[in-house]
């Protein structure tokens, strides 16, 4: 469905050069739900806007739905939805007949313009809403519009930028069952960008970790777990040195290969399966007459996968994001 060989895209900013998107070569098959994850500025949107035709690659090729996304525009934007990070949706137009619009702009008939915002307006339920101005939806509801507009010509492939920033938790989760739905029953492609790493982590079946503009990991979210990162135990003592004194000794051998730090009086282990470790690791403590105060089992996240691969957490990145926005 996706395919591009080298994708590159630069800007000249007074003068410098700044790459957005460094020789991307990617596959997307037909039914993936694949979200590209990234920090502020990684390229995603890049990505996305030169894989729906809005933005000219610098260099490289990418074919989308069949055809190159320089030389055959039109073919593919007839064949994919794209919903960018604003809102599309106008604001004096009553919802529904924002869609029909929408759907005659894309050269249906009026009447089959209709029946197909009908039935997604259902299957997104904005039947309660759709008769209202779009001025006056809340921002979860005009974000299923958005989401509407992209799909009235029944696109195979979908494009989502960052489809649940600025919602809340519920309609970020009611959103995300919208997108499954999508998939399910219509089998659509669907890439999306986002910077929720629970986000990515529960939706998406393949997450496409991008940094700087280049692709640094590309999996299963359960793999790049288990690839990148530990499961990490948190063993807590008396004091610091109670846990210095421990951290040389045979005990921790239990958890052999673990990656062990010391933070204040907190020891750090990391190592797959840590479930499994714990309690050995509790009773070989007890053994050597070594108090443990607390011990607390994590489960890697991937923030955790993003940490190993760049040394930068993403979350910090987001909440820097978060407040300047
Ligand atoms: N039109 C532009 N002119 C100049 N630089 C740009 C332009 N668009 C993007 N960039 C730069 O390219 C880099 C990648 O930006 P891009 O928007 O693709 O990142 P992103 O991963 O989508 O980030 P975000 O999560 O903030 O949307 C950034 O350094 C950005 O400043």
């Amino acid at each position: 469905m996706i395919e591009t060989s080298g994708l590159t895209r630069h800007f000249t900013v007074r003068a410098e050069t700044v790459e957005a998107v460094k020789g991307l070569d990617l596959r997307v098959e037909t039914g993936e739900l694949v979200a590209l994850l990234g920090p502020n500025g990684a390229g995603k949107s890049t990505t996305l806007r030169m894989l729906t035709t809005l933005l000219a690659p610098t260099s490289g090729t990418a074919r989308v739905a069949g055809f190159d996304v320089r030389a055959q525009q039109r073919e593919v934007r007839s064949r994919i939805g794209y919903i960018g990070q604003g809102n599309g949706a106008g604001h004096t137009q009553r919802g529904r007949d924002e869609l029909v619009s929408q759907g005659r702009a894309y050269g249906m008939s009026t009447s089959a313009a209709r029946a197909r915002a009908g039935e997604l307006v259902e299957s997104l339920d904005l039947t309660a809403v759709a008769d209202r101005v779009v001025s006056k939806l809340s921002g979860g509801q005009r974000r299923r519009l958005d989401i509407a507009m992209g799909l009235i010509h029944a696109p195979a492939l979908l494009f989502l930028d960052e489809p649940s920033t600025g919602l809340d938790p519920q309609n970020r989760a009611n959103l995300q069952d919208h997108i499954r739905r999508l998939r399910a029953d219509h089998g659509t492609t669907i890439v999306l960008t986002t910077h929720y790493l629970d986000e990515a982590d529960s939706l998406a079946e393949r997450v496409i970790v991008i940094d700087h503009g280049n692709v640094i990991a590309d999996d299963t979210p359960a793999r790049l777990k288990a690839e990148h990162a530990g499961d990490r135990i948190t063993l807590t003592f008396d004091n610091a040195t109670q846990a210095e004194r421990v951290i040389g000794h045979h005990a921790l051998g239990i958890a052999e290969g673990a990656h062990v730090t010391r933070s204040g009086p907190q020891v750090v282990l990391e190592v797959p399966g840590g479930a499994q470790i714990a309690p050995k690791l509790l009773r070989a403590l007890d053994d050597a007459l070594i108090e443990v105060v607390s011990v607390e089992v994590a489960r890697p996240t991937l923030d955790d996968v993003f940490l190993t691969l760049t040394g930068r957490s993403l979350r910090e990145d987001v909440s820097l994001k978060e407040k300047k926005a």
